[in-house]
């Protein structure tokens, strides 16, 4: 991997980003390319570039603001750095799971990956019905490696505090702070949701024990530096097949709480399910009581094998800061089901339901799940009372 200091940003045509990949002799010489700008997310480019034998090389690229909303939103490049430097860290400890990376330059704000083609987008597996069996097994993994070796835990205090320097991401959780945890919660213009669903975002904005529940995760999410994460972690930022797994777009990295994550992936795949006939939700289920025993026992061993924390041995702490993380996992997860039903960032498991009066009822129990999970973090202490109170929430 190399490190490239150009002197101008300008957003990549296809036509550059194949003049790039030449000059920087990222395939052989004499191939013959061809490129295609692919990206389907809300913020970047991401240019496909394949020879003659289908080889391919992902270029990403941030433009100077939000694509989704255009130039009247301006956005920092600083998240292609932020985007690089996560997905290499992450690769010290768990490079099976991330793509790898050939080149970035922090003037264009671009990252040269390898191309994950032959995956699939999760969420658009999911949707087609698609179980992905090791999912649940390797997103576990990869968040008990990430999140501990990434921590007080594993770390020296002041590598740890150059991290969180280097990690330092303002603009993107404030994208987070407004559109996750403050704009669902209030009658804001930015929300986006179907006229019959006006009444419960009503609910929503007038319940004061709901509010007082997301200010709490929402100050958690401020002030709680435990550990990077990758800080969007749903279905779409994920790559799968039957056999592999592959984290992509941690632009979002930041150091925050341990069960952000978790929260995200959790929300995402009951928001699937949600969108399922009954007797196909149990698959999503099992992720996520898959996702947090792997997590778990991840996270337990390596806190045993290489922990440099000297109150790493006295009883009860390990289970304390477990026991943290899932409740603070169910919080978060709750607020991203709201803020994906009634918020400005949509997800299409609950926005391709058709007919459309069964995708009103299907958000209508997204919103009482989330709000459920908020306000009963507390009393949801496993897996099995997670998958039991998403049972229990009735179709309305
Ligand atoms: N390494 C990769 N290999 C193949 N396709 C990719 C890769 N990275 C991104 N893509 C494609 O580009 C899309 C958008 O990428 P993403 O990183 O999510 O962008 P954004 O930051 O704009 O959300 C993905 O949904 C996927 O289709
Ligand atoms: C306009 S930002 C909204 C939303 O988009 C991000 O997702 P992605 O980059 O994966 O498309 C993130 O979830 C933000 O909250």
């Amino acid at each position: 991997m190399s490190n490239y200091r150009s002197s101008a940003y300008e957003p990549l045509t296809e036509s550059a980003a194949v003049a790039l990949v030449t000059r920087l002799g990222l395939f052989e010489e004499k191939s013959v390319l061809s490129c295609r700008e692919i990206g389907d997310g809300n913020l970047n480019l991401v240019f496909h570039i394949v020879n003659q034998n289908q080889n391919g090389i992902i270029i990403k690229q941030a433009l100077p603001y939000a694509k989704v909303i255009g130039e009247s939103w301006p956005l920092t490049l600083d998240r292609a750095r932020i985007e690089s430097s996560a997905l290499l860290k992450q690769a010290e400890v768990a490079s099976a799971y991330v793509p790898k990376i050939y080149y970035t330059d922090e003037t264009l704000a671009i990252t040269a990956m390898e191309d994950l083609s032959h995956l699939q987008i999760a969420r658009a597996g999911l949707i087609e019905g698609r179980e992905f069996p090791l999912l649940g097994r390797h997103i576990g993994e990869f968040l008990g490696k990430t999140l501990f070796y990434n921590s007080d835990f594993a770390l020296n205090p002041q590598a740890k505090k150059q991290l969180v320097k280097q990690f330092s991401n303002p603009d993107l959780c404030k994208i987070t702070e407004d559109f996750v945890f403050t704009d669902p919660f209030f009658d804001y213009d930015s929300n986006s949701f179907e006229e019959e669903l006006r009444q419960d975002a009503e609910n929503i904005w007038n319940d004061s024990h709901l509010k007082l529940e997301v200010a709490k995760l929402k100050h958690k999410f401020l002030t709680e530096a435990e550990t990077l994460v990758h800080g969007d972690l749903h279905t779409g930022s994920i790559f799968a097949s039957e056999t592999e797994t592959k984290v992509i777009d941690p632009e979002f990295a930041y150091y925050g709480p341990i069960g952000f994550d978790l929260g995200h992936f959790f929300a995402n795949l009951l928001m699937n399910a949600i969108s399922r006939d009954e007797a196909n939700q149990q698959v999503l289920l099992d992720h996520i009581e898959t996702a947090w025993a792997v997590f778990e026992e991840e996270f337990s061993k390596a806190w045993k094998n290489d922990s440099l924390e000297a109150f790493a041995k006295v009883d009860g702490y390990l289970s304390f800061i477990l026991e943290k993380a899932f409740e603070d996992a169910i919080g978060f997860a709750g607020i991203e089901i709201i803020r994906r039903t009634i918020g400005l960032a949509h997800v299409a498991d609950l926005d391709s339901i058709e007919p459309y009066e069964r995708k009103i009822e299907a958000k209508q129990r997204a919103l009482d799940l989330g709000s459920k999970l908020v306000k009963n973090r507390q009393s949801i202490k496993t897996t099995a009372d997670l998958a039991e109170s998403f049972k229990q929430v009735p179709v309305r």
